[in-house]
């Protein structure tokens, strides 16, 4: 008998819709006629119900889509200079909630840079690393306000909020994640010059959790000498740990330094399963080329093989990863241009269903 799984998908706006649609084509792909089934329930958030509606996220939403065993969400936010999305406000409501009320406090975002894939680096082969990124704290907490607002006199504020109970738990997973890992390495990226407070505490917490883990070899780098070594050497790089912000800054430059932000993946985490976990591509909506079947769809389709793995579907997710190294090790300049989304999404799918899985091999 088959085992069913219940998956909420949030489309959202832009070229979320047009990637969700390619990723559950390769999930279904990857898990058609095994011995799990996906029951897909479409959640129609984002912009265009905001601007409908007045509703981002309510709280019958969230409750239903809290029922569910896993989330797959494509891309949230219009365009930036549309006055009625300023501020965030889909962002924020939307993604950032979810992320928080869900618990996701490990933000997951592997970095790989594929046989064939198209690199600025000069040695590309050998960059193989993960950012776990803190994701219910720091800046995006919404902590801050600003004082005699619109005069020059503005004052500004925006607190970067980092408990122990929150920096401790995030830093254990990215040891666990380093003990099991060949390199045996982190990284603990911060800016512990400038922001003493929060430096202090992020650094003290991995110093005290490094004892349990004494095979792991445990580094520092401030955030900006951090930016260099990602594109001058990021093979020192295994598994790195940083808070929210610095998190999602580097994992954009990660994304571009392996082939494109198109190809960057991402597991938001609560490893305790309170809660489902959601998966989706690094990247935004894009509203520069939505609509135009120009989105690459491999990162949403590699957030499956993360949702995938996430599940304990690991032939599953192992089928997915591999069809996507074998898109990529045929993709050139020209083909990669030709391509439309859909015919990305198909060429993977149909891998995927090539691909034979042991059971299917006997
Ligand atoms: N997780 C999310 O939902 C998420 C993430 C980042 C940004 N956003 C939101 O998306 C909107 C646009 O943000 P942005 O422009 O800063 O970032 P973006 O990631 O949407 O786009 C940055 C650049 O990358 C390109 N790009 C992105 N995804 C691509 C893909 N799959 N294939 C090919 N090219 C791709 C875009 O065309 C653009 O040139 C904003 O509202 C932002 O807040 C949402
Ligand atoms: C849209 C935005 C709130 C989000 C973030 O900053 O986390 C995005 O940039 C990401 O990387 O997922
Ligand atoms: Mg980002």
């Amino acid at each position: 008998m088959s085992r069913t799984v219940k998956l909420a998908a949030i489309p959202g706006d832009g070229i979320g819709p047009e990637v969700v649609a390619e990723a559950l084509k390769v999930l279904r792909a990857a898990t058609d006629g095994g011995e799990v089934d996906f029951d897909v329930t479409e959640f129609s958030l984002g912009a265009a119900r905001f601007k409908a509606t007045g509703d981002i996220l309510t709280d019958s939403d969230l409750a239903a889509i809290s029922t569910h065993d896993a989330i797959l969400l494509g891309a949230v936010g219009g365009d930036p200079r549309d006055p009625e999305l300023r501020g965030g406000i889909i962002e924020r409501g939307l993604l950032l909630k979810l992320r928080f009320a869900l618990d996701h406090y490990v933000n997951l975002r592997p970095t790989k840079v594929y046989p064939g894939v198209p690199s600025p680096l000069s040695d590309p082969g050998a960059v193989d690393f993960v950012v776990v990124r803190e994701g219910t704290e720091g800046p995006y907490v919404g902590n801050g306000g600003s004082l005699r607002t619109g005069t020059p006199h503005e004052i500004a504020n925006e607190v970067s909020v980092n408990t122990a109970y929150g920096v401790e738990r995030v830093v254990r997973y990215a040891f666990e994640l380093a003990a099991k890992r060949p390199a045996h390495k982190l990284t603990l990226v911060h800016k512990t010059n400038v922001l003493v407070f929060s430096g202090s505490l992020w650094q003290r917490t991995v110093d005290a959790v490094a004892v349990d883990y004494p095979t792991v070899a445990v580094d520092y780098q401030h955030v900006d000498a951090a930016t260099i070594h990602l594109v001058a050497n990021p093979s020192r790089f295994d598994v790195i740990v940083t808070d929210n912000l610095f998190g999602d800054i580097l994992t954009d430059l990660a994304g571009a330094i392996s082939g494109g932000i198109g190809l960057a993946a991402s597991g938001n985490i609560n490893p305790d399963g309170a809660f489902p976990s959601m998966f989706e591509p690094v990247h935004g909506s894009a509203p520069d080329i939505a609509g135009q079947q120009k989105a690459d769809p491999t990162a949403a389709i590699l957030s499956t093989a993360l949702l995938l793995d996430h599940l304990g579907l690991l032939e599953a997710a192992a089928r997915v990863t591999e069809a996507v190294e074998a898109d990529i090790a045929a993709r050139t300049t020209t083909v990669d241009g030709a391509r439309s989304t859909t015919e990305i999404g198909d060429a993977i799918a149909r891998r995927v269903s090539s691909i034979l899985t042991p059971s299917s091999a006997r």
